[in-house]
């Protein structure tokens, strides 16, 4: 049982986070120092819970209580990585990073994921300011791995990546970014720009009322592996090449 100092601890660093669909529960900031190019980098880190998975106002000690029913390790939790000031400085990158066990974990060569998941974060902190959401129910554009490993079958024979998951019977892309958007207000509401190639990511931050000053694209690792994948992300899924604007 946890004393009422260690709550009080835990209770400063937790907080909810206002979403139109439900409210989170945003755990952080929590000292971060990350491997970066043999630099150790100093990052904050926070996670956040969907809070009615818990009685309504529910205290740092109930929350405590009900974790452990909760059986966290069996589903996904999303989390962001925060650079310098993020608050308060004048300029911020930001990049939504859809979880990809196999480029970021294994460096898959067969997307870009790895690669633009290190390249961001060095960006970030070259930049002095910035966040990285590494949305983790995002895994294969929302289909789950599982799915996403049948999909890489289809692909090894003939389907391209938006086929093989409408032949599975999946929507192309399922994923959401509101959670994600609503942590990023609670953070910082000055105006921020944002790394992706995706106009769908651009669309929904600027839907939300947040401030976007631009895009910064990020193409890369381009081999044999992932060309035509890369290709098809131009083609059919309208991803945007490196300096053309969202229309
Ligand atoms: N279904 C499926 N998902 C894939 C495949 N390759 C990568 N992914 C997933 O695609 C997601 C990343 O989407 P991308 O289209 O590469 O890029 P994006 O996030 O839309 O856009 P950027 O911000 O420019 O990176 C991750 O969740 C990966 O797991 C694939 O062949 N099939």
């Amino acid at each position: 049982m946890l004393n009422n100092d260690m709550i009080s601890v835990l209770t400063d660093r937790i907080q909810t986070v206002t979403h139109s669909n439900k409210n989170l529960i945003l755990v952080g900031p929590i000292q971060l120092p990350v491997n970066l190019d043999g630099e150790t980098v100093p990052f904050q880190w926070y996670s956040w819970l969907a809070a009615d998975l818990f009685p309504e106002g529910a205290t740092t000690e109930e929350i405590i209580q009900q974790l452990p029913s909760l059986h966290l390790a069996e589903s996904q939790q999303s989390s962001v990585l925060v650079y310098g000031d993020f608050e308060n400085a004048n300029e911020a990158l930001i990049r939504m990073h859809s979880i990809c066990h196999t480029g970021d974990i294994f460096g898959s060569k067969r997307c870009d994921c790895g690669f633009q998941l290190r390249q961001s974060m060095r960006m970030i902190q070259a930049h002095g300011s910035g966040a990285l959401f590494y949305l983790a129910n995002h895994e294969g554009r929302g289909i789950g791995l599982f799915s996403k490993a049948m999909a890489y079958i289809l692909q090894e024979n003939g389907y391209d990546t938006v086929d093989a998951n409408l032949e599975l019977g999946f929507a192309d892309d399922t994923r959401s970014y509101a959670e994600a958007i609503a942590v990023l207000q609670a953070l910082r509401t000055k105006p921020v720009s944002l790394i992706t190639n995706n106009p769908k990511k651009l669309k929904a931050l600027k839907a939300s009322g947040m401030n976007v000053d631009k895009r910064i694209p990020l193409w890369g690792d381009i081999s044999s592996y992932n060309e035509k994948y890369l290709q098809t992300k131009k083609t059919r899924s309208g991803h945007l090449e490196k300096n053309e604007a969202l229309i």
